[in-house]
């Protein structure tokens, strides 16, 4: 049968918004993928339509594809089927209530909202609306992410009780982002280290121990938290996370899992690995590890009490020449040939509208909301609250 072709809008221009679009346009056969094929019709910037058209060219889109100078006008756009939303988390709830409104479906990039209610708002807009809505973990989707989740739910690991997870950038944040205007640490902007880096190292940690149990079985975690705040803005520039995770003593008792996340000092000094792993997941059977960046790994190994050690390199798939290393520095290149490694939550989600289904399968929106509760709750023990017209259920021009 032909691949079905799924016809993309791009909202917003910027560093995210260019690498996802550029590794949509990489040919989902590269990686054996035959159902779907996608497209771009349409980009918006919302500060000029010449901006968005700059954008098209330089992912070289389709030159049919239409450039908008507003979000508003994108929308419209009757050829798109499915929107994505690379704004500043602190304009996601905004921005995806625009597109629900207008009956488009959407994969919105995380952090998913600035908080819970805004999330569960959205999903109970999508729900109502019979919309397709995704957070954009892209980290999920990979293969790499799928053969740790079956090494768990195999029991090759055996009864997995603990989880070490960081995501941390060992940055010099005044030298990186001078002036305190960046999205990464701007309190407008919902910076800090929690929502932009912490988010990956709970994916890790919720990926372990919560979507492996069915779903009857899973329950939400309790959390004790601290923080440390960067003193030009006073977002958090470090926060540590003790998660226990309930589980019935039939089944191995409760779980355990330390997520941490700092923009100082890091898991990757080097950016070469030589600091070691920074996800461990251990079972009574062995410790399956994971190396940094762990939004991008590229490499496990599995060490079992019978002496099995199993390494696993994990290179994304091509052709993606020149596709972009985008890290949120403003960008550097990834390795010649090789994808980013987005198209691999984009095929999900043209999946799911050639099969009806409403939800991403390796993220549930029930699961996105837990995590949102989980930010909440650290950053109410952390005593963290961003402008009110960011954490606001109104809606408002931003
Ligand atoms: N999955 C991943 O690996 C990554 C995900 N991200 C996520 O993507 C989102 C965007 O990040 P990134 O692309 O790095 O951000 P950028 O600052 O590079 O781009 C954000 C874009 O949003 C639009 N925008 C609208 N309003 C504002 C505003 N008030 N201030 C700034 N930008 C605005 C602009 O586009 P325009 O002018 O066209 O409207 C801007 O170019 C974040 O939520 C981040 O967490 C980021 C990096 C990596
Ligand atoms: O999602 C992300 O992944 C890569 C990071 O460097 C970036 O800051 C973040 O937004």
């Amino acid at each position: 049968m032909a691949p079905k072709v799924v016809r993309w809008g791009i909202l917003a221009t910027g560093g995210i918004a260019q690498t996802f679009t550029k590794d949509l346009l990489v040919d989902p056969a590269t990686r054996g993928v035959h159902e779907i094929k996608h497209t771009v019709v349409a980009a918006a910037s919302s500060s000029s339509a010449s901006r968005a058209q700059e954008f098209l060219k330089s992912v070289n889109a389709p030159s049919s594809a239409v450039a908008y100078g507003s979000y508003k006008e994108l929308v419209q756009n009757k050829d798109v089927d499915i929107v994505y939303v690379a704004t500043p988390h602190s304009h996601h709830y905004q921005n995806v209530m625009l597109c629900l409104d207008a009956g488009k479906n959407v994969l919105c990039e995380k952090a998913f909202t600035v908080n819970a209610a805004q999330a569960k708002k959205l999903i109970e807009t999508a729900r109502e609306k019979n919309l397709f809505l995704m957070e954009a973990v892209w980290t999920r989707y990979f293969p790499i992410s799928i053969y740790v989740r079956d090494a768990i739910t195999s029991g090759r690991l055996g009864t997995v009780t603990r989880v070490y997870s960081d995501n941390s950038l060992a940055a010099e944040p005044e030298k990186a982002w001078p002036g305190g205007k960046s999205r990464m640490v701007a309190p407008d902007l919902a910076g800090g280290a929690l929502l932009d880096m912490g988010i990956y190292s709970l994916t890790w940690v919720f990926q372990t121990l919560y979507t492996t149990q069915s779903p009857q079985h899973r329950k939400p975690p309790r959390v004790v938290s601290t923080m440390q705040r960067y003193p030009e803005t006073g977002v958090d520039e470090m926060t540590t996370m003790l998660l226990t995770f309930p589980r019935d003593a039939a089944a191995g008792g409760d779980m355990h899992a330390t997520a941490t996340t700092s923009f100082r000092v890091g898991n990757d000094v080097d950016g070469a690995g030589t600091c070691g792993p920074a996800v461990r997941i251990q079972g009574t059977l062995g410790e399956m590890q994971v190396w940094p960046p762990i939004y991008r790994p590229t490499r496990t190994r599995l060490i079992l009490k019978d002496g099995t050690i199993e390494d696993k390199n994990w290179p994304q798939p091509g052709p993606g020449k020149g596709s972009g290393w985008y890290n949120g520095f403003g960008g550097s290149v990834n390795q010649e040939g090789e994808g980013h490694g987005m198209f691999w939550e984009a095929d999900e989600a043209a999946l799911a509208l050639v099969e009806g289904r409403k939800e991403g399968k390796f993220e549930s929106l029930d699961e996105s909301l837990v995590i949102m509760e989980l930010m909440d709750e650290v950053r109410r023990q952390n005593g963290l609250v961003y402008p009110e017209k960011i954490e606001t259920t109104d809606r408002v021009e931003l």
